[in-house]
């Protein structure tokens, strides 16, 4: 059998009194994609930010329960939240790219580690726009600022920082809610040849986007998970009314 590389349990988080998940256990697999869906508000966002701890960055924010990576428990008070966001790393909906040159945003988790050669970084540069599938539009101006980039180029290029850093596991909230559908397309296809390395965990909205590309998938409602299972059964036969009410539009 093979284990879990993030296993969450009993994970309860509130913003001040507000409860917004409620007693969370999951389990993610390496090599697979996992989809979060559900309606506005139902947790995704937050359990998806709970996994490498973003949301720590507000300090009225409550988490009970666990997040074990590798068996450790990611909310001990000894972890390192720098070499954990390496870990698990993170894709935000909006493109969000440095205000640097495409080399330079690729090159800068590498640059602050300052363990690499000139020679190294130029090759894990071009080997992580490379797996984004954006070398091919950026090889050329790889010098130019990121920020003249499409949307879609812009968010590939912060996959490729991301990728630059080795991470284990890949956290990515509605990447492509803000693109057109080529460009969404393009970073589904790569999703699909990075789960050979990687473990990637996608909040979408697009239903269509979670039986294409992902293995499993976790339902939310009301900060509760009411199903989780192979892609295949949650769309095809789900055990829970409200996950076949939500998935054939009835309700969000
Ligand atoms: N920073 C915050 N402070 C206070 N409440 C928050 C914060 N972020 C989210 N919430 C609340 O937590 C609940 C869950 O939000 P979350 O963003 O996780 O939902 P979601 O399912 O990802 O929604 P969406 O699909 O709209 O992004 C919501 O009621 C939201 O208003």
């Amino acid at each position: 059998m093979t284990k879990p590389i993030i296993s969450t349990q009993d994970v309860h988080l509130f913003y001040g009194k507000k409860e917004v998940l409620k007693g969370i256990s999951m389990d993610f697999y390496p090599n697979e994609i996992t989809a979060l869906i559900g309606p506005s508000g139902s947790g995704k966002s937050t359990l998806l930010r709970s996994l490498n701890r973003m949301n720590d960055l507000q300090d009225d924010v409550t988490v009970t329960g666990s997040v074990n990576i590798d068996g450790k428990n990611i909310y001990a008070p000894t972890t390192n939240k720098v070499d954990l966001r390496k870990r698990v790393g993170m894709v935000f909906q909006q493109p969000n790219p440095f205000p640097f040159s495409v080399y330079e945003n690729v090159a800068y988790g590498l640059k602050l580690e300052k363990k690499h050669t000139k020679e190294e970084i130029d090759r894990i540069v071009e080997e992580s726009l490379k797996a984004a599938a954006v070398w091919d539009d950026v090889k050329d101006k790889l010098h130019e600022s990121a920020l003249s980039l499409s949307g879609g180029q812009q968010q590939r290029v912060c996959i490729a920082r991301v990728l630059a850093v080795h991470p284990e596991v890949i956290l990515l909230d509605e990447p492509t809610s803000a693109l057109d559908p080529i460009s969404s397309g393009k970073i589904e296809n790569m999703l699909l040849s990075l789960k050979d390395e990687y473990t990637i965990v996608i909040v979408t909205h697009n239903m269509g986007q979670a039986s294409r590309i992902s293995d499993k998938t976790g339902f939310f409602l009301d900060g509760n998970l009411v199903e989780y299972n192979k892609t295949k059964h949650i769309f095809m036969t789900p055990s829970e009314k409200e996950t076949d009410d939500y998935i054939s539009g009835r309700f969000g």
